[in-house]
Order: structure tokens, then sequence, then C-alpha cells
């Protein structure tokens, strides 16, 4: 896996909204949402009458839970990436950006001086998450702070940044993935939790995770936000699909102890973070101050019920599941999780994460509650709701008795308040499958079936199934799929490649895009792609490109460069000195590369007799491994990488990336002709996004 990406959505979310501005010139542009947003009165008496007869925090702390909820949310990241790019990168944090802002105060319009100070997340594996004091848009607005503004776009869009509240890190954490794991995101869109999720994944550099992501959601549209996330974590082990995952089909996968049989997929981890209504967000979506009302955690309720229930259905005996959501109301949180311990008896238990997440600050859940109507009259018990609120405050929102309370241990669910230390709010309860669920022993569930002799398909009735129509996956047969054997001569192939895990996206016509998938994740398409939608899979590998100075039709994409890097031979890899690297990452574009004579002697020798064509630029030293997809030609040569990879790369090198590096307060004319924004105000960078692939080969 590595670290890559694009700003496409961004640029056409842009697009959409001027499309949607000319149809109707009464929707608001965005900018006046934001304005929009800051004239919100942050107050809601239903909402704090709601919570404070829930005691959903202690009584002395509730001015400091109320101000802190009213305060803009801090803005949060992870340093991502290759462990040894990710370590690079910390260091740069640290001394080029953290110790300019250390003592910096700086004044938020309608507030006292802010401190930004730089909090390291004492819970996050790696100390790689870090907190800032002020929000995002502080930080765009603030001409002291444009470096770290631009360096957080940039790496955004390059991929060794992920910009992403810190509470919502959480769930990932305590699910505890590791490379083998099968995982299943049930309510996965728009993916900040997915790209945790491939990241621990991935945490054995060295190997292919035999493991695997099912990415869901049930929003075809939001389906396409996973896919970018995947896209910029370059993993060949997702897949993404798209289903009600409250009836999420038992997929089948080949039975490794007997290939000749299938077996049902029960998965090691599942990630049921459910739709919910959003209150603990509050800091963030200040909307929500407006609208709020009992009703909507009421009526979420069962469908955050059923998720979780399919989820523990779909769970391997030995596995765990993570609950979450960013409410505060124990509707959606702990009489969910009751209602699922109620139901499962002694085969699934709450399990203490606390141990996980050293240093978090949390309320542990709560055993009582009481649920309310729209009206606002909160009940003890079932039988005191009037009849015409029967159907929306159910039985078994209800806590347990006193008696049983002790039993189902709900105070080791964990609720995040805001003034806890500065965040959003949060809940998130990890749940172990001991034993099948009692429904699932009577033997009749088919799902739970033992291995099967796999029989061809008969043919099914098409379902209708939401969105765009995919196109198909297409895998190739073998050694001898048409174009395959001058691929792997030409890039001296080892022979433990397995071309099977190559795909196309078409089965007629030329190829023009291969795709890599790992063998569990062909295996699972390949078993059940008429039992699920599946929207994407695989990660660009080749490319087809008919150059006359390359005797393969197909060049290298950077995407896939991590996974495949390993069997390509000596004959396409360039192993280049620093100064090279940093002479054909300064002089990217593709009309006027750096030509072979501008290089070291050690590189000239290497080139002199290297074919033209596609081909791996490596460079190593004691704190970095690079691995980049480059181009020899004629004369030249040059790296194949977008903009953003350009200067993440620059910046882990100490090379000088300041064209990149706008000041946009600065008037335009104060600023050098040669100068490239990277910023997400460029729109050369949000067009350029794809890995190099938009640029044109040159070739003299
Ligand atoms: C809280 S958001 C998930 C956030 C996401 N896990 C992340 O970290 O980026 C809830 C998601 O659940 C999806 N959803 C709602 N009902 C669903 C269902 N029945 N099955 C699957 N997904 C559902 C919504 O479309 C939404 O994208």
């Amino acid at each position: 896996m590595g670290r890559r990406n694009r700003n496409v959505n961004k640029f056409a979310q842009r697009k959409r909204d001027k499309r949607e501005q000319e149809k109707n010139p009464q929707t608001k542009p965005a900018e006046d949402t934001r304005k929009h947003y800051e004239d919100i009165v942050r107050e809601n008496a239903s909402f704090e009458e709601y919570y404070k007869a829930q005691c959903i925090c202690p009584e002395q702390e509730w001015p400091q839970f109320m101000s802190a909820l009213k305060e803009n949310l801090p803005t949060a990241f992870r340093i991502t990436g290759s462990k040894c790019e990710a370590n690079a990168l910390m260091k740069i944090v640290k001394s080029e950006y953290f110790s300019d802002i250390l003592n910096m105060k700086l004044k938020v319009e309608g507030h006292e001086e802010e401190e930004i100070k730089p909090i390291n997340l004492p819970w996050y594996p790696g100390g790689l998450a870090w907190q800032l004091r002020v929000s995002r848009t502080d930080i765009r607005r603030s001409e002291a702070l444009y470096k770290l503004h631009n360096f957080l776009v940039a790496e955004t869009a390059a991929g060794g940044v992920s910009r992403q509240e810190a509470v919502s890190m959480i769930p990932p954490v305590v699910l505890q993935v590791e490379p083998h794991h099968k995982v299943l995101d049930m309510c996965a869109a728009p993916g900040s939790k997915t790209a945790q999720l491939i990241e621990f994944l991935h945490s054995d550099e060295e190997k292919m995770p035999t493991g695997f992501v099912i990415a869901n959601d049930v929003d075809n549209s939001r389906c396409y936000m996973l896919v970018h996330q995947a896209k910029r974590l370059n993993s060949p082990c997702i897949l993404i699909t798209n289903h009600d995952s409250a009836v999420m089909p038992a997929l089948t996968i080949t039975d490794p102890e007997n290939p000749e049989c299938t077996k049902p997929l029960k998965y090691d981890r599942v990630l049921c973070d459910v739709p919910c209504s959003g209150d603990a967000t509050l800091r963030k979506n200040p909307d929500i101050w407006l609208k709020w009302s009992t009703g909507n955690g009421n009526n979420l309720h069962g469908i955050q019920y059923r998720v979780l229930r399919r989820g523990c259905e779909l769970l391997e005996i030995g596995g765990r599941v993570v609950y979450s959501t960013c409410s505060f109301n124990p509707v959606e949180n702990e009489a969910v999780v009751h209602r699922l311990l109620q139901e499962a008896g002694d085969s699934v238990h709450l399990v203490d994460a606390s141990e996980s997440l050293p240093g978090l600050k949390f309320k542990k859940g709560m055993t009582y509650w009481r649920p309310a109507s729209k009206d606002m009259v909160f009940y003890e018990k079932y039988e005191d709701v009037p009849e015409k609120w029967q159907t929306v405050v159910r039985p078994q929102m209800f806590p347990p008795s006193p008696e049983n309370a002790e039993k189902y241990h709900l105070d080791r669910c964990i609720r995040i308040l805001p003034h806890h230390q500065d965040t959003g709010g949060f809940f998130v309860a990890v749940l172990e499958k001991k034993a099948p669920l009692p429904w699932e022993k009577d033997g009749k569930d088919q799902e739970n079936a033992e291995s099967t002799p796999s029989k061809p398909e008969p043919p099914k009735k098409r379902r209708r199934m939401g969105g765009y129509r995919e196109d198909p996956f297409v895998f190739f047969s073998g050694e001898n799929e048409d174009v395959f054997p001058c691929i792997k001569e030409y890039y001296e192939l080892k022979e433990d490649f397995d071309p099977t895990c190559l795909l196309t996206r078409c089965h007629i016509g030329k190829k023009k895009n291969i795709y890599l998938v790992s063998p569990i994740v062909k295996d699972v398409v390949q078993r059940n792609d008429k039992n699920i939608k599946i929207i994407n899979t695989g990660v660009k590998t080749f490319v087809r490109c008919d150059n006359k100075n390359m005797t393969c039709p197909f060049r290298l994409s950077q995407e896939s460069l991590q996974s495949i890097c390993r069997f390509i031979g000596a004959k396409r890899r360039l192993r280049i000195l620093k100064e090279d690297l940093i002479l054909v990452l300064q002089n990217d574009n593709p009309s006027n590369p750096p030509e072979i004579k501008q290089f070291s002697e050690h590189t000239q020798s290497l080139v002199k007799d290297f074919a033209t064509g596609s081909c791996v630029l490596e460079y190593k030293d004691e704190e970095l491994d690079l691995i980049l997809v480059g181009w020899r030609g004629v004369h030249s040569l040059r790296a194949y990488t977008a903009t953003p990879d350009t200067v993440h790369y620059l910046r882990l090198l100490g090379a000088d990336y300041s064209k990149y590096d706008i000041n946009k307060f600065k008037k335009a004319s104060d600023v050098p002709d040669e100068t490239t924004d990277v910023t997400e105000n460029s729109q050369a960078s949000e067009m350029d996004t794809s890995n190099g692939d938009s640029k044109e080969i040159e070739e003299q």
C-alpha cells in the first residue's frame, strides 16, 4: 500500500454546486452557507432539557459541557503512509511547522487570543495523530498560518496526512485490525475510518495482507466517496459494495482447507459506524442546533439495532464488532447495545477497551436512562407510554432493570464529551462473539452451513440495484492472457507473480487500464459478484501507452507501485542519487524534462544502456526508501508524479519546493511567475491529480 490521492471530488463538488446554482438561483452558494453557520445561535432548550434529564454529564460539569459544545471544533490530523515516510514527515512537522506555532497566539474573530499549541493524541498508535487548538477555518483564514495550511492541503492530497476529527479515529483503533483479518465496514462512507482500517491492515509493509476490507454503504452516490478514499491508499485489498447492511447478504469464499468447496464468509472484524442523529458533532455542524429533536434518535434506534445485529451474525466466533455513533443519546447508544446483548444471551460480550486508549478521558457507559416522546415527556417504563407514542417509543429502548443491570456491563461502553479533551462527542462499544447467536444454533440458518461443494451458479433473476450499472470485473485467465506475456517480459516479472489477480473493466476491446487485487479479494469478487453490487476494487497497475520507444504497450502506474514493485526485475529499475531525484522532481514539466546529460555521472552510467520506456526510480538512505514511476526517454529522464506527490517527495528529501508554497494573502503581483499553487484554491492541482497520468508522455 502506498499513499496517493486526488482532489477530484472537491473539484467535481464545486462544479456540481455551480450547476445547481445555475439551475436554482435560490440555492445558497457554499460560501453563503458558511456565513450562515456563523450566524446560528448555538442554543436549543429541548436539547438541554433532554440531556440534563438523562444525566449524560455530571451536574457540576454541565457548564463546561455546554460551553465546549458551542465552540468551533479544533483541527485534528493523522500522519499516514509507509513507516519510513510517516517518520520522516513527523520529524518535519515537529521541526518546521510546530516549532513556529508552539508559542503563537491567534486572534480569532469574536474570541480571545487563542494559543494554537499542537497536542499529540496520547492514545493514537505510534503517536501519529495531532490536534491543534484552532479550527480548520481559522487556519485557512490566518496569514500567519499559511504555510501550515499549505502543508495540510498538499499532504492531504498526496496522502501523507489525513484530516479527521480526533474522536472519529477511535473505532478503528479499538477494532484492533491485523493484516490477516477479514474486515467488514458496514456503513463506511465517506470513508475516513475505512482509510484507517486499510492502514492497519497494511501494518506489515513487507508483505501483502492476507486479509481484506469490504467497505459498504447503502447510498450509491456516497459509495463513490469510498472509491476516492480507496484510490488515495492504493490498496489491492479493498472491495467497495453497495447494500443495505441490515440485510447484508452472506458472501461465500473458497474453503482454504478444501479448495473444491466454498464456505460462508465470516468476518474477524466488523465496524458498525451507524447512521445517527449526529448531535455530538454540533461543534462541526452547528445547524443541528436548529433542528434537534428527541424524535431523531427514536427514529434511528431500529435501523441501528438491525445493522448491529446483522454485524454480529456475520462475525466469526472469537471476532470483534465495534458499534459507534456521533450521538450523545442513550437511545441510539446503550439502548441499542443492551437490546443486542439481551437477545444474544451469553454469545456476545461487551469488552472493556479503555486499555487500548491510554490517556483518553471519557465517561463510562450509562446503565439508566429515560426514553422520551417528541413532546418531551419522559418515561420510566414502556407501560407508561401513551398509545399514540407506542410505535415511536419502543419497549426495547428502555434500560435493563436495576437487578439485571450489572450482567450486561454497559459501563464498559465509552462516551466522550466535548469538554473532556476539547474534541467532538462520541460513543463507542466493543463487543466480542463467544459462541453462535441463539438463532444461529438451530441449524436452519443456511449461512452457517459447513463447507459445500462449489457448483456452477444457477442463472439468477437479476435484482434491480440502485445507481449506475458498474463495468464488469474481468480477470486475466492466466499466463496466456493476450497482453500478459509482453508485460511479463518487459518488466521481468518474477515467477511468483499471479497474473490471475489482474483484471480489466471490459469484456471486449483493447485493454486500457489493468488493475491488481490480492488473491483473497479476487476470490470474493469471483464468488459473489452476482449476490451483491460491487462498486469498485483493484488498484491501477498498468496503463496502456502505445509508444514507439517502448516494446511493451503498458507503462507502470504509481498507484500500485508499492504492491507490484517486489515482482519487477532489475532490468526496469534505476537506483538514482538524491540530487538526481531532486532534479527530476523539481523539473516536472512533461514538455521540458531534465536531459540525461544534466544528471550525475552515476545516473548517466546507469541510464546509458537502459532501454527507453517506463521504469521504477528508487532512492534509499538511512531514513527514506522511495519508489516512483519514471520514464526513460531517448534524451531525458523524468518522474511520473502528480503535483501534490512532487511536493511531498521534495519535502521529504529536504529540497526546495518554494515555488509551490504560495502565500495566497499576498497580491498576485507580488508572487513570482513560476510559482504553482498546490493548495485547494489551485485548479492546476485539482486537475492534475492522477499521479502523472494526465501528463502526456513526452518523447524525444
Ligand atoms: C456515520 S456515517 C458513516 C461514517 C463513516 N464510517 C466514516 O467514518 O467516514 C453513516 C453512513 O451510513 C450509511 N447508511 C445509512 N443506512 C445504512 C444502511 N442501512 N446500510 C448501510 N449503510 C447505511 C449512510 O449512507 C452514511 O454514509
